[in-house]
C-alpha cells in the first residue's frame, strides 16, 4: 500500500533528509505549485509522551509568521501519522555551515546572529519562549537566510513572559544554569543564555561548555567560566559575557540585545522584531487561485481566514506568495482544482 496515502495527489514524497528523535524529515513537492517542501513525519504511537510536543509545535507555528521562523504550510493528521508540511531550507543546518568553515568571521556571525535575535525578539513579543535554541535548530534557506525550527519545547506561559516555568527541557550543552539547577526560570532568560552559546559557537567554532561527563558539563555551566580565544574582539567578549551571565537577573535582556553596539555595528538600525511576512491579502495570488478553482477572490480569502490555517488551501496560498516574493511567475496545476 502507498506508504503515505494521505499525501496522495497533494504532495510528492522524495528522499529522507533527516531523522530526529521522534520525527523523520523527507523532501517533498507541493503538487499544485511544484514548490519544494520539507515533510516532517511522525508516527503517533511512536510519539508516546512526545505527543504534547507535536501539538505545542503546531499551535505555535500556526500563530508565528516571521521571516526567520520556519513556516508551517499544512498539517495532515491520519489515525497513525502526523505530517507537518514545512518551509524548505536547502541550506541545511547552521551547525554544518560553521563546522565547514571552522568558524565564522565577526561580520558573518553578526549577519546570522541579528537574524536569530530578530526571530527570538518576535517570539518573546508574542509571549513565547523557544527553550531549545541550538545550532541544530537553526537552518538556512537557499539565500543563506536563517530559519528557526523545532518549536516542540516552546512555551507560552499562561501568566505571560514573567510567569516562571519549571519543566527542565532542551539540551544540557545549551542549558542555562538555572535550568541545570532545576530552579524556576523565565523562558526569555534561558533563551538569552542559549543565544550566548550560539554566538560563541559562531565566533569560535566550538562550544563554551562541553564535557563528555554530564556532571562536569553541569559544573562548567554553573561556574559560568569558559575560554575566550585570542581572536575574539573586545566587544564580542563583552557581549558574550553579558549573555553567559550565570545570574539570570544580571543577564542582558532581548531589548538591550537588539540595541547592543556589537549587534548594530555596521548596520543602520537596531534589530527590529517586526515581521516582514504577514498573512497579508495578496490580490495576484488570489486571482491565480480563483482562476483554477472558479471561486471569486473574496470567497477564497474568506475561507482562508476562517480555515484552520493548516489545510491545502493555506499551503497553496503561502507557497504562491513565497514564489511571488522570490520574483517567480505564479503557476498552478489545473489538476489541483479538486483539492482546495
Ligand atoms: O528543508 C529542510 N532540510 C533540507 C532540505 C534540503 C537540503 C538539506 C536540508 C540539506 C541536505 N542536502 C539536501 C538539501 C528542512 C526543513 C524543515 C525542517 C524542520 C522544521 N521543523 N522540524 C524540522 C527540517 C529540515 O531538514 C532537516 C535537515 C536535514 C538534513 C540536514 C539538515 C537539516
Amino acid at each position: 500500500m502507498v506508504r503515505y496515502a494521505a499525501l496522495k495527489g497533494l504532495y510528492d514524497v522524495d528522499k529522507t533528509i533527516g531523522c530526529g528523535g521522534f520525527a523523520k524529515v523527507k523532501l517533498g513537492t507541493h503538487v499544485a505549485t511544484g514548490e519544494k517542501v520539507a515533510i516532517k513525519i511522525m508516527e503517533k504511537n511512536a510519539l508516546g509522551d512526545d505527543l504534547p510536543r507535536v501539538k505545542m509545535e503546531v499551535e505555535a507555528l500556526k500563530t508565528l509568521a516571521h521571516q526567520h521562523v520556519c513556516k508551517l504550510y499544512q498539517v495532515i493528521e491520519t489515525d497513525s501519522h502526523y505530517f507537518m508540511i514545512i518551509e524548505y531550507c536547502s541550506g541545511g543546518e547552521l551547525f554544518d555551515h560553521i563546522v565547514e568553515k571552522n568558524r565564522l568571521t565577526e561580520t558573518e556571525s553578526r549577519k546570522f546572529f541579528r537574524q536569530i535575535v530578530s526571530a527570538v525578539a518576535y517570539l518573546h513579543s508574542l509571549g513565547y519562549a523557544h527553550r531549545d535554541l541550538k545550532p541544530e535548530n537553526v537552518l538556512l534557506d537557499k539565500q543563506q537566510n536563517l530559519k528557526l525550527i523545532d518549536f516542540g519545547l516552546c512555551a507560552k506561559p499562561k501568566g505571560g513572559m514573567q510567569a516562571h516555568l519549571y519543566t527542565s527541557c532542551g539540551s544540557p550543552t545549551y542549558a542555562a544554569p538555572e535550568l541545570v539547577l532545576g530552579a524556576k526560570y523565565l523562558g526569555s532568560e534561558v533563551d538569552i543564555w542559549s543565544m550566548g552559546v550560539l554566538l560563541y559557537a559562531l565566533l569560535c567554532g566550538f562550544l563554551p561548555f562541553d564535557d563528555s561527563s554530564i556532571e562536569n558539563l553541569y559544573r562548567k555551566i554553573l561556574s559560568g567560566k569558559y575560554d575566550e580565544p585570542s581572536w575574539l574582539s573586545c566587544s564580542s567578549k563583552r557581549l558574550i559575557r553579558s549573555m553567559l551571565q550565570t545570574d539570570p537577573k544580571k543577564r542582558i535582556t532581548i531589548q538591550e540585545l537588539c540595541n547592543h553596539p556589537w549587534i548594530t555595528a555596521g548596520f543602520l538600525n537596531p534589530v527590529s522584531f517586526k515581521k516582514n511576512t504577514n498573512f497579508e491579502k495578496d490580490k495576484e495570488v488570489l486571482v491565480t487561485m480563483s482562476a483554477i478553482c472558479h471561486e471569486d477572490r473574496e470567497h477564497i480569502w474568506q475561507k482562508l481566514m476562517e480555515g484552520s490555517r493548516t489545510d491545502y488551501r493555506t499551503a497553496t496560498y503561502l507557497l504562491l506568495l513565497d514564489r511571488k516574493l522570490r520574483g517567480l511567475p505564479l503557476r498552478l496545476s489545473s489538476a489541483s482544482r479538486t483539492h482546495f
